[in-house]
């Protein structure tokens, strides 16, 4: 069979390699968590030379794993993590610091300066985002400012930026295409999303110039051709989206209302706003979806920064669960009459709250309290900033009313308690595909229609299948109630940060 595509997807904790067959199914898979860095308090980076080699090494196990060779693959999706960011030498290829994760908190205290400066307008209106450390501009800013000799080499052109995807097709491309697609430039914070262009006036204040910063393509597009060494074939780079967008396409989100979630390390939830830059009154963030054919669709988004990453906290910090599935049954054992509420801040809040100082907090503690009701409120807590996104959106965009189907993917999805959960606690239905893998799917699809050996959006859309449907099954007073003490823990977690 032909039409193999192999989608990476490079993701915060671990790196996947996917090839999927002419019809879409999976074939073979690698997959290879890295190491998390953490140098300082509130500061996350990565290696970016062991997420190459996790890349080279998942890409080898999958094409191996499909029983195929790298010349039966007709193209490459790339798809990534993003907001992380990478400096590297233009000549060697060597990145000259870690990369400087999405999570990182360093430069909360550079983002009140220029808040304070009164310059946050000037960014939401030009890039849809806010002034969080989030976003990869004031990151960018700190490399260029603290390596030594960075600013001077990247005025004379000897350094190049770019957000993971823009480094892993610098190396795969051995150096022949330095470039981005634009869901991936949108995170940068000097990207101008209603002109599609890099912003002289933002990458003056960031100090960031401009011969440092890659091409920007639509989302499918001709991104260079593997160096053959690699693989053993040269293989061209037809696709590239950042995670969250790639998942969007994979839940074939194509139409204005659609809106999807995906539960990974955090958690984002994207509301299609088709053609309208939708300017949301709620903190929220607009983005580009995707762009083809030169054409924008816009996004809603929702940012959560902890989802599994609560799950990974209770398994690793706690020690009371030994996996992941293990937290649905301990939730189910939980007391129902101990309202315990975790509010996982670690990194600090994100949409629509936006707080970079908030910490975790925990409320409603009893002698009874235990690992069942700290299970319970880990993904109780998932589903109610959920419910805080949702709620915000629906305020921003009404065109559909509030009757959305959610559609849901990512790691934690797997969790019934939680999906069910979920549905509860939004009194919404809550849609789980068969294929759990979108974002590697989403991207597949962006590098196999382009080479023309998978459907085009309409046939891909309608092969979209659900895996389940939740339906709400909580009684109005008891949704009422959680929520109630919800929205007290948080407002007293703002209030001690
Ligand atoms: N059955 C489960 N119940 C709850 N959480 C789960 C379950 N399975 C996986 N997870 C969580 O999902 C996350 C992994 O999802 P994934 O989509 O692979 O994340 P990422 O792409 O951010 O690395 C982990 O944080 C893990 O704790
Ligand atoms: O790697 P993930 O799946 O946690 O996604 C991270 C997001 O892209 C950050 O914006």
């Amino acid at each position: 069979m032909g039409g193999y595509i192999l989608a990476i997807d490079q993701g915060t904790t671990s790196t996947r390699a996917i090839v999927f067959d002419g019809n879409q199914k999976i074939a073979g898979i690698g997959q290879k968590e890295f190491k998390q860095h953490f140098p300082k308090s509130g500061w996350v980076e990565h290696d970016p030379e062991e997420i190459w080699q996790t890349v080279l090494s998942t890409v080898r196990e999958a094409i191996e794993k499909a029983g195929i060779g790298a010349s039966d693959v007709a193209a490459i999706g790339i798809t990534n993590q993003r907001e992380t960011v990478v400096v590297w030498e233009r000549d060697t290829g060597k990145p000259i610091h870690n990369a400087i994760v999405w999570q990182d908190r360093r430069t909360a205290a550079f983002c009140d300066k220029l808040k304070k400066k009164g310059l946050e307008k000037t960014f939401v209106k030009k890039t849809g985002l806010l002034l969080d450390p989030y976003f990869s501009g004031t990151k960018l800013n700190w490399l260029l400012s603290n390596v030594k000799g960075a600013q001077a080499r990247a005025a004379s052109g000897e350094l190049c930026f770019g957000t993971i995807d823009t480094f892993l097709i610098w190396r795969l491309t051995q150096g022949k295409c330095f470039c981005t697609d634009a869901t991936n430039a949108s995170r940068t914070l000097i990207y101008n999303i209603a002109e599609n262009a890099w912003d002289d006036e933002l990458l003056r204040i960031l100090r960031v110039p401009k011969q440092m910063l890659p091409e920007v393509k639509d989302c499918a597009a001709d991104f260079g051709i593997t160096d053959p060494s690699l693989f053993g074939a040269a293989i061209p780079i037809l696709g590239v989206a950042g995670d969250q967008q790639a998942a969007t396409i994979g839940q074939a989100c194509f139409k204005p209302g659609m809106l999807k979630s995906t539960y990974g390390t955090g958690c984002f939830a994207l509301l299609n706003t088709g053609k309208d830059m939708v300017r949301s009154k709620n903190r929220l963030l607009t983005t580009i979806a995707y762009r083809l054919d030169g054409e924008t669709t816009y996004a809603l988004e929702g940012s959560i920064f902890v989802a599994g990453a609560a799950v990974q906290w209770l398994r690793d910090g706690l020690k009371v669960i030994k996996a992941a599935p293990d937290t649905g049954s301990l939730a189910e054992s939980a007391d129902p009459s101990q309202e315990v509420y975790l509010v996982p801040a670690f990194t600090g809040l994100g949409a629509p709250h936006w707080d970079p100082d908030a910490r975790g907090a925990i409320f409603g503690m009893t002698r009874n309290t235990g690992p069942a009701e700290f299970a319970r409120a880990a993904l109780e807590a998932v589903c109610y900033q959920t419910r805080d996104l949702l709620e915000a959106m629906h305020k921003d965009w009404r065109r559909n009313g509030n009757d959305t189907v959610l559609r849901v993917d990512g790691g934690m999805v797997a969790s019934d308690w939680t999906m069910q959960r979920l549905s509860d606690l939004l009194d919404a239905p809550v849609d789980r595909p068969m294929i759990l893998e979108t974002t590697a799917l989403g991207v597949a699809w962006l590098a196999g229609s382009r080479a023309g050996v998978w459907p085009n959006q309409e046939a891909f859309a309608k092969s979209w299948a659900r895996d389940r449907r939740f339906e709400p099954q909580m009684d109005e007073t008891t949704r009422k109630v959680k929520l109630k003490g919800w929205r007290s823990a948080i407002k007293r977690t703002l209030a001690a940060a």
